[in-house]
């Protein structure tokens, strides 16, 4: 018999439930409205065939700053009640090519079987999230499953993560909250795992840092945390992967050592240059310029020169859009085997990219060292080099090592660009605004009156956002931006900060408070900062102008 005080008792604790009930459905559903209404936002912004292609944010619904990857361990109820509302949220999964192949060394057994991208609402809050589907090879299934027995397919209609199939054992979720950067550099622009990892130079860089380490070249455990970043945290969130949060200054330059420990080699130069230019045109890029440093490998026999040459053998492999990088009279120079590719024909049903390249003077070269990329970005004018930069770890190096070769760079009409201010050494920056480059980029550490002096001359600025999150952080891009100075959006290492131009000019949007029509008007307006021959500006400018007549209708 229930007697009324009990039922006395249990009152509180019915409210109690019946108001927490409430809660979590009050915050589903105002969750929900904010959710569809950021995405009309965006979709508002959707410009996915844009002809110009650089305002491509469609599928940019990311919020935060950071790129985690959770990963659960197990096939809990917590961990299915998951799936459900992911896969109830993701109308539109993407499925980003198979990782089948991919093998995470330092998870021996672990074999990454589909990704797919998810948006999640929930008493969590609301979300990008990501599934990567795992298969283990340390249970019943000793022998690693072939490619054949484990199918690409991408999943069936049952909710993401919830098979626990033949092979699937774990399931993982990538906290997707990418962040911001900007302008484009090769190395930097490994591809990373959202691109597909069987193609992931991430995936051999671990591999080679292996070999590397065991020949005793480097000490793997030092740079396989800088590759990877793991982070262990106890409980079903055991790993973080190509995580692109956190990583410092220094440990970017650790991670660009490495890189070119490992791809200075002639084929990999060239099969790196190829995957970047088929992934910026993949959204929708049509100006790319892409900057390089020539490097000196003599056991590989490399010099800057061949190194050139396999760069623009990676612009001639590229077969997926046309590429047009070859100004005219290219055939007397010095490159007899790479043929001009351009895109006469079939401009309309091909995707067209123009690619010019900027040689990079590394802050560690000598002057002599620095004098000869000079020399070689004028002898390859006609194959696409169009400027020079002046880049590397910004601690390192003296500006009148550089001086010389870059005076002599301006005197023979070489545009050039400086990382300028990405450590307050404000000797150095005063003296390159002084010098007047074409351009600067970064720009984070630019006292007031260094600023000033920026504006005054017109110094058109690279703005990386991902990669120098401090210009948000002290509002200085959008001051710029907001006074009408030349700015240009740019990537820098779209691979080391897990970034694209769209994330860019998304988080422009947000930071700048940008509508579709003032991205457009930035978007443009970079093409008189570029440093493209006039031919190839006008060529952009009506490409943006017949965009304009179809976006603004
Ligand atoms: C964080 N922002 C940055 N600041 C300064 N230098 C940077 C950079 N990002 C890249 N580099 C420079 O570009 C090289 C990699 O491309 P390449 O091997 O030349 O194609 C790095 O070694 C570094 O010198």
């Amino acid at each position: 018999m229930i007697r009324r005080q009990d039922i006395g008792k249990g009152f509180p604790l019915f409210f109690l439930l019946l108001a927490f009930g409430s809660f979590i459905a009050t915050y589903n559903l105002v969750a929900m409205v904010i959710h569809y209404r950021r995405r009309e936002s965006v979709n508002q912004l959707r410009v996915d065939n844009f002809a110009s292609g650089m305002l491509k944010i469609g599928r940019l619904r990311v919020q935060r700053q950071l790129f985690h990857v959770a990963a659960t361990a197990i096939d809990a109820a917590y961990s299915r009640w998951q799936c459900r509302i992911m896969h109830y949220w993701s109308p539109d999964q993407v499925l980003v090519r198979s990782w089948s192949d991919l093998q995470i060394n330092s998870w021996p057994g672990l074999q990454i079987k589909y990704w797919s991208g998810l948006h999640i609402t929930s008493w969590l809050g609301s979300q990008t999230l990501a599934s990567v589907r795992v298969i283990s090879e340390n249970d019943s299934h000793a022998q690693r499953p072939s490619r054949s027995v484990v199918p690409d397919s991408r999943p069936s209609a049952t909710p993401l993560g919830l098979e626990v199939g033949e092979h699937f054992h774990y399931t993982f979720y990538l906290w997707m909250c990418l962040y911001i950067e900007d302008y484009v550099r090769r190395n930097g622009c490994l591809r990373k795992p959202s691109h597909g990892l069987d193609n992931s130079l991430f995936h051999i860089a671990l591999e080679l840092a292996k070999v590397l380490g065991d020949e005793g070249v480097i000490n793997f455990e030092d740079v396989v945390h800088v590759i990877m970043k793991i982070t262990d945290s106890s409980g079903y969130c055991f790993h973080v992967i190509f995580a692109a949060d956190g990583r410092s200054l220094p440990e970017c330059f650790k991670l660009f050592d490495l890189f070119h420990i490992l791809t200075t080699d002639h084929q990999t130069v060239t099969r790196i240059t190829k995957e970047v230019i088929e992934d910026f045109a993949a959204e929708n890029v049509v100006y790319l310029e892409l900057r390089t440093t020539p490097k000196q490998n003599e056991s590989k026999g490399m010099t800057k020169l061949s190194y050139m040459k396999a760069v623009i053998n990676g612009i001639q492999a590229v077969d997926t859009v046309d590429v047009a990088f070859v100004t005219s009279g290219a055939n007397n120079l010095p490159l007899s085997e790479t043929t001009p590719v351009n895109c006469i024909s079939n401009c309309n049903k091909r995707k067209k990219i123009y690619v010019r390249l900027l040689l990079s003077i590394d802050r560690r070269e000598t002057t002599a060292s620095a004098m000869e990329t000079v020399k070689l970005a004028r002898e390859l004018k006609d194959f696409g080099v169009v400027g020079l930069d002046l880049s590397g770890n910004p601690i390192v190096g003296e500006w009148e090592t550089f001086l010389p070769a870059l005076k002599h760079a301006k005197e023979i009409g070489l545009p050039i660009t400086l990382h300028c201010g990405e450590v307050p050494n404000h000797k150095e920056i005063k003296a390159m605004i002084d010098f007047c480059p074409q351009r600067i980029g970064h720009a984070c550490f630019l006292k007031e009156e260094e600023w000033t002096r920026v504006k005054v001359l017109r110094i058109p600025v690279e703005i990386c956002l991902t990669s120098n999150i401090q210009m948000i952080e002290h509002d200085c891009a959008a001051d710029i931006y907001k006074v009408n100075h030349p700015v240009a959006l740019c990537t820098d290492d779209s691979g080391l900060f897990s970034t694209s131009l769209s994330n860019e000019y998304h988080l422009a949007a947000s930071t700048f408070g940008l509508n579709k029509r003032d991205m457009f008007i930035l978007a443009r307006s970079a093409i008189q900062f570029s440093f493209a021959d006039l031919e190839v500006k006008e060529e952009l400018s009506k490409i943006f102008c017949e965009a304009e007549g179809t976006l603004f209708m």
